[in-house]
Order: C-alpha cells, then structure tokens, then sequence
C-alpha cells in the first residue's frame, strides 16, 4: 500500500518556492501554500479520484493529498497526482516581501498571435450575429479566448516564473500543475488565477465567479473610474449574472443553504477590474468531496458560456486552438474531502523553449470587439510580466 508523507506546516512560501522543480506541483491561496513533490498514483478520470485518495496510506494521524489539473474539455483526461510527499505552509501575506521577484533569464522572445487580433474581433463579431440569432435564442453568453504563442531563445525557467507570478499577485492563486509532455521535457501549467471555482472545508462551501472585467490604469483616478464604470456597465452586469445563476444551480443539490449576494463586488488584480460575487453554502453531506463540486460547477459560463452544450459548440467553431488546460481547474483535495479548486486562467502552459499564453472574455449580445480585444491584450500582461516579455504586448 503506497504511504504519502505530509509535513505540515513546514515552511514558508518562500521557502516552498525555493524548493519548486518542474514536475512538481504548487498552490499558493489567501488560506496557505502546498507543495508536493514525486509521483505515489496518477489518476486522469476525477471520478477515480477519491478512490486513489482512500488507497493511499497517509502517514499516521496525517491526510493524503491529492494534486493537479482538469482540462477545459470535461472528456479529455485530467492529471491528477497523489504526491509522494506535501509540505504546507502559509499563506503569502501581502505586503510583508514574504516572497521575491527573480529575473527570467529567457534570452530574445518571438510572438505568435492565434489567432491574430484582426480573426480575434472576426470572431467576436460572429459570435455576436450568433447571440442575435433567432436560430440559437437560447445562447445567452459565449467565451472566446485567444492564444499568444511564445519562443524563447532558451529554455523557459518555470521556478522563475513561478515565483514572479506569487510576488505580484499576492492576493490571488498562484499554481504550477505538470502537464503530460510529448517528450522527456517537463510541461507545465503556471498561472495566477484570480477565480475561486470552489473550495470546501468541513459543510462550508465557497465560490467567487468573476465576470465583467476592465483593464487597470496607472493613473488612481482614472483608475477608480474605470472600476466606477464597471460596476454601473450593464453588459457586464448582465454577462455577470448569468455565471452566479449557473454556480447557484449547480451548487444547489449538494447545498442545504446557500447565501447569494443580491450584487456583485468591484475587485482587482494587478492588472485587472472583475466584478465578483462570493457565493456561500452549508452542504447537505460534509463529505462530499471538493472535486466532485469542482466537476459538478465545471465549465460554468465564465469560461464556456450559457447554455453549456451551444456554447461549447460555438467555441469549438470559433476558436482556431485547442485549449487543453486553460480554463479548466487546477486544485487540491485532501483526505477528508477539503481543498480549493480555482479556474486556470491568466496562465501559459510551458514547454522548453515554448509558452502558450492563453486570454479570453465573455462575448454578450451587446459586446464591441475591440474592446474584447483589448481586455485579452491587458489579460496577457500577468503572464508577459512574470516572464519577462512585457515589452511583447
Ligand atoms: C476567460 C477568462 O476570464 C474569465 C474570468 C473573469 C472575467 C471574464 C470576463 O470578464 O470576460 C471571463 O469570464 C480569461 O481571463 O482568460
């Protein structure tokens, strides 16, 4: 019977992310950081999961932890690891320089746009005849991404990239998930989401869906207006309500009490304004494990769009790329079933010399297509600034 070792709490973040190697696997959220390392048992079905988590001897008096990655497509297979061994630690406190920038040494970048900014606005436009339509009255929302390939002169440094992303995004989850590569090289998923698709921690239940989003400005009230603007802008509240409405009913059957704030929140990331909304519950049966609340909200319509079914045959036809991990969900859960699940945005899967950037937006009936292209532009910039490629946007 394999036996995982779990030290917790053990170190800092910073200490966490010193000891971070490709292939491994980290998640820094407001509520602590985990790092696990080797390979007990993979497992690519989620359902499969909780049965790999209860044959994995946990250390005496201590909890298994499984680890990683669900594909944005609910058929393809997910990477989902039981580590041989997870260290805990703290959250990163913001503000304290509990963690530290380190220079990407990734030599010259060239960029591949998929697909370019003029298809990109091609396609919002379609998207919005397809809205419009009255063969397809009920579509109400679509998500279209884009992609932005990147090659480096060298090899990519995750670690560095890894850590660049936790120092400036403190407030938000920072995570690197291993990828099934196509040669003996690492590939790793890496990013910064801002979105909680669920976490769960005894019978309390939690998820945030962001939706509606503004570039942030450099200048404060230029950029308090910006936040002003989206929080009165009715597309996005619209585009926003139609997320909380998908998390609210998928959470219902598993929930004996769920508190759904009548209005969404202004919130920000470092280079964004989303509007949010925190929606909480008690469930029916504390044991129902995180991942299958995870399985249960996934793709809601921040990333798919409403209905699920339309919509994901929109992007299917409007998107010239496979988004493999990106807007998926990327988490942990542990042996009693708790853990945090977020929604992989704000990330690029790294291959070698590779990074696929991913950006999307939720298209509505009343959306502009260049501003969809500039909010996908400004959602680059996480990623662009972690690797040292801003000078790329
Ligand atoms: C699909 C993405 O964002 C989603 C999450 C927050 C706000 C969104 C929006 O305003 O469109 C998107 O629904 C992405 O960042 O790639």
């Amino acid at each position: 019977m394999p036996r995982q070792c779990v030290a917790t709490p053990a170190a800092t973040v910073t200490e966490l992310l010193d000891a971070y190697r490709p292939r491994d696997f980290f998640f820094t959220s407001p509520s602590g950081s985990l790092l696990g390392q080797g390979v007990l048992t993979t497992v690519t079905g989620v359902d499969d999961l909780s049965d790999a988590l209860h044959a994995t001897a946990a250390e005496p008096g201590r909890h298994a932890v499984a680890v990683g990655a669900l594909p944005f497509n609910r058929t393809a297979p997910a990477r989902l690891v039981i580590p041989a061994t997870v260290q805990r630690g703290p959250a990163i406190m913001p503000g304290t320089g509990a963690t530290r920038a380190r220079r990407p040494r990734n030599g010259t970048w060239t960029a591949t746009p998929v697909p370019d900014p003029a298809a990109h606005t091609a396609a919002v436009k379609r998207a919005v005849a397809l809205l419009a339509s009255p063969d397809s009255t009920r579509l109400r929302k679509v998500v279209l991404a884009r992609c932005l390939r990147l090659t480096s002169s060298h090899d990519v440094d995750v670690a560095a990239v890894l850590a660049n992303l936790a120092q400036a995004n403190p407030g938000g989850f920072t995570f690197a998930a291993d990828l099934p590569a196509p040669d003996s090289r690492p590939r790793t998923l890496v990013g910064a989401s801002p979105e909680l698709l669920v976490a769960k921690h005894g019978r309390a239940v939690v998820s945030r869906p962001l939706a509606g989003s503004r570039p942030r400005d450099t200048d404060p009230t230029r950029d308090r207006e910006r936040g002003a603007a989206l929080l009165a802008s009715a597309k996005d509240r619209a585009e926003h309500a139609v997320v909380v409405e998908a998390v609210v009913e998928a959470l219902r059957p598993y929930c004996r009490s769920l508190d759904v704030p009548d209005e969404p929140q202004p919130v920000t990331t470092p280079t964004m304004w989303h509007l949010a909304t925190q929606v909480t519950g008690e469930l029916r049966d504390p044991r129902t494990p995180v991942h299958v609340l995870a399985q249960a909200l996934h793709p809601t319509p921040a990333v798919c769009g409403y209905p699920t079914d339309q919509a994901y045959a929109a992007i299917a036809e409007l998107e010239p790329f496979d988004r493999g991990f990106y807007t998926g969900a990327v988490g942990y859960t542990d042996a009693a079933g708790d853990g945090e699940w977020v929604v992989t945005i704000r990330c690029a899967d790294i291959h070698g010399a590779t990074a696929e950037l991913f950006a999307g937006g939720g298209i509505m009936p009343d959306s502009d297509p260049e501003a969809e292209l500039a909010e996908t532009t400004a959602k680059f910039r996480t990623l662009l600034l972690a690797l040292g490629a801003d000078q790329l946007r």
